[in-house]
């Protein structure tokens, strides 16, 4: 029996990323993290404001122990990588516990290098032709980056019905404004954004500032 206090750690994802994803949050914070200190606290200020997911950027060099560190301290939250850029960051990040991987792009190395891994994964597409080369490997979940400056919603709505096999977490350029924009759509089940983790408010320590940014996307559920 676990006593009230304890907290465990959710089961991996073994289905649909996309859907553990929109069962979580409908905005997956995308992290960046200079100093390794501030790992553990934004993810327990992000699941405070009920969104218990970090996508930890690869954009660091302290990104791999800020993800070992969230994994092993704040288990109640679904942690993954982003920025996967090369096939070897794909088992970096499983090595570290990521739960899940990111890319901002679909390359056919990373794509091999990510299923490798075992672990779910968003690759990045941003043209039609792009998403089919995805769908062509078998995998249907893909993130569309970067957003805004390739089409946005717009663009989805286009997608949507000659090739409506495939699922999107579009990232890059999202924030409050057009976030509901892209929730709508029948091909999107969740969206990234950076702007739920500001720079200079992790820098600052503002933790509460955090959980307040967080708590403020329930409302951009469809
Ligand atoms: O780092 C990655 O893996 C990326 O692909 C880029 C991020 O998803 C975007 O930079 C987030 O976009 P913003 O919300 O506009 O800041």
């Amino acid at each position: 029996m676990s006593s009230p206090s304890e907290v465990t750690a959710p089961a991996p994802v073994t289905g649909s990323l996309l859907d553990a994803l929109a069962a979580r949050t409908p905005v997956v914070p995308v992290v960046v993290v200079d100093e390794v200190a501030w790992a553990v606290p934004v993810a327990r200020a992000l699941a405070a404001g009920g969104v218990p997911v970090v996508e930890l950027t690869l954009r660091t060099p302290v990104a791999l122990e800020a993800i070992r560190a969230i994994a092993a301290e704040v288990p109640e939250v679904l942690v993954g990588a982003g920025t996967i850029v090369t096939p070897a960051q794909a088992e970096e990040a499983r090595a570290a516990g990521a739960e899940f991987l990111v890319s901002p792009g679909a390359t056919p190395a990373l794509l091999a290098a990510m299923a490798e891994t075992g672990l779910p994964y968003l690759p990045g597409t941003a043209t039609v032709s792009e998403v089919l080369a995805v769908l062509e490997t078998g995998h249907q979940e893909m993130k569309l980056f970067p957003a805004e400056a390739s089409g946005g919603a717009a663009f989805l709505a286009s997608v949507a019905s000659p090739v409506p096999a495939a699922r999107f977490c579009p990232t890059g350029g999202i924030g409050p404004a057009n976030a509901a924009a892209y929730l709508r759509l029948p091909n999107v089940a969740c969206v990234g954004g950076s702007w739920l983790t500001p720079a200079g408010v992790l820098a600052a320590g503002d933790w509460s500032r955090v959980t307040d940014l967080a708590r403020a996307v329930a409302e951009l559920r469809p």
